[in-house]
């Protein structure tokens, strides 16, 4: 059988070198790339396996597969272990492609003859390996039924190219996931998880404009535990840190899912209340006062109840969000000086 590969080739060579779109999922990028292999190399089946360590790998996950209908969910991929295939994991891990015209009879496939091969008709396979920094990391699978095929050089560096498309994808993919978790680290507070401070200038300045769109009111609520000095002095800084944490929590569950909580620094914590009039906003939190006096917070040889003073401020929609965060502060700064465990409303 002779197949031109000339234009398809072309085609991937351009496809590998376009910016990738990551937004789809990883599986519905192998599934379009396996499908056209499938057309263009005339064969049954096509299947992409990773190997589920590269350093050390102990099995193949079956990824993607032009056989199946939906994509699968990935608890349920198919794998093959390492052990019950010896030869044809060795023939993988040397990089160069199985180009096994009879799979039944090649050395380096003959081990699926009888629990996959034979069922399934499959007599040709051409497996070529899927690379990560260098090292072998999976392999894409053709495979077709009927008469014997002799695999052709051009058909060999077609499948070569695929699965190189695919090792791009997965390097991007990885990028893309490293890139995701970075920007969420930095918007997150450390210790407690939370939105940290600059999550908290930049959502104000969002939620600033929409407010002003729909002409509702904004709330902020600046929340300052009492005397925590005295909690690091008393029981050390690791238990201070604990109890930071316990009272995030206990301040997130009093609150609707909404409003976003965020950590200023230090034992200062803000809440955003969307749609919330300065009324609305004292009530909020007088509740998160209530419950943060109520909740007895555990650590290994301690029992620690804290109490928390709150400022309360309209946020001026006309003004920038530093103003709104300047009148919070002189809030709690009242109720820090009317006694502490209080709210306190900013009088502008
Ligand atoms: N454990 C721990 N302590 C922190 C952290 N950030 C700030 N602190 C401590 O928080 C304490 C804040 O103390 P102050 O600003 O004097 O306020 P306070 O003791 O809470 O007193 P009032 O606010 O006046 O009620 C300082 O001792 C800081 O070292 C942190 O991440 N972990």
């Amino acid at each position: 059988m002779f197949i031109d590969l000339s234009e398809v080739t072309q085609r991937l060579r351009r496809m590998s070198s376009e910016e990738l779109d990551v937004s789809g999922s990883y599986q519905s990028f192998l599934l379009d790339l396996i499908r056209e292999g499938k057309e263009t190399l005339v064969v049954d089946q096509v299947s992409v396996w990773l190997f589920d360590d590269i350093s050390d790998p102990k099995k193949l996950i079956n990824v993607a597969n032009t056989q199946w209908d939906n994509d699968l969910n990935a608890d349920d991929y198919p794998v093959l272990l390492c052990e019950q295939y010896p030869n044809y994991f060795k023939a993988i891990t040397t990089g160069i492609s199985i180009d096994a015209h009879d799979a039944v009879t090649d050395p380096r496939t003959a081990e699926f003859k009888n629990n996959y091969l034979l069922p399934n008709h499959i007599t040709t396979m051409l497996d070529t390996t899927i690379f990560k920094n260098g090292t072998p990391h999976g392999v894409v699978c053709f495979e077709g039924r009927g008469p014997l095929r002799q695999w052709q050089s051009a058909e060999i560096a077609y499948a070569e190219m695929v699965a190189d498309c695919c090792s791009r994808r997965l390097l991007v993919n990885e990028l893309w996931t490293l890139q995701q978790q970075l920007t969420k680290l930095a918007f997150q507070d450390a210790l407690t998880g939370l939105k940290n401070r600059r999550y908290l200038m930049d959502s104000a300045h969002r939620e600033i404009s929409r407010h002003i769109r729909a002409s509702e009111p904004l709330s902020v609520v600046m929340l300052d535990i009492d005397h925590f000095k005295r909690i690091n002095d008393s029981y050390g800084h690791e238990i201070g840190d604990v109890v930071l944490k316990e009272f995030a929590q206990c301040c997130l569950q009093a609150l609707r899912a909404e409003d976003s909580l965020c950590r200023l620094g230090g034992e200062e914590f803000i809440v955003l209340l969307p749609s919330t009039s300065v009324a609305g906003a004292q009530e909020v939190a007088e509740r998160l006062r209530i419950s943060v006096e109520k909740n007895i917070i555990e650590t290994a040889h301690h029992y620690i109840q804290v109490t928390v003073s709150c400022g309360v401020a309209n946020v001026a929609l006309d003004k920038p969000f530093s103003y709104s965060l300047k009148q919070v502060d002189h809030a709690v700064y009242d109720a820090k000086a009317q006694g502490r465990n209080r709210v306190a409303c900013s009088n502008s």
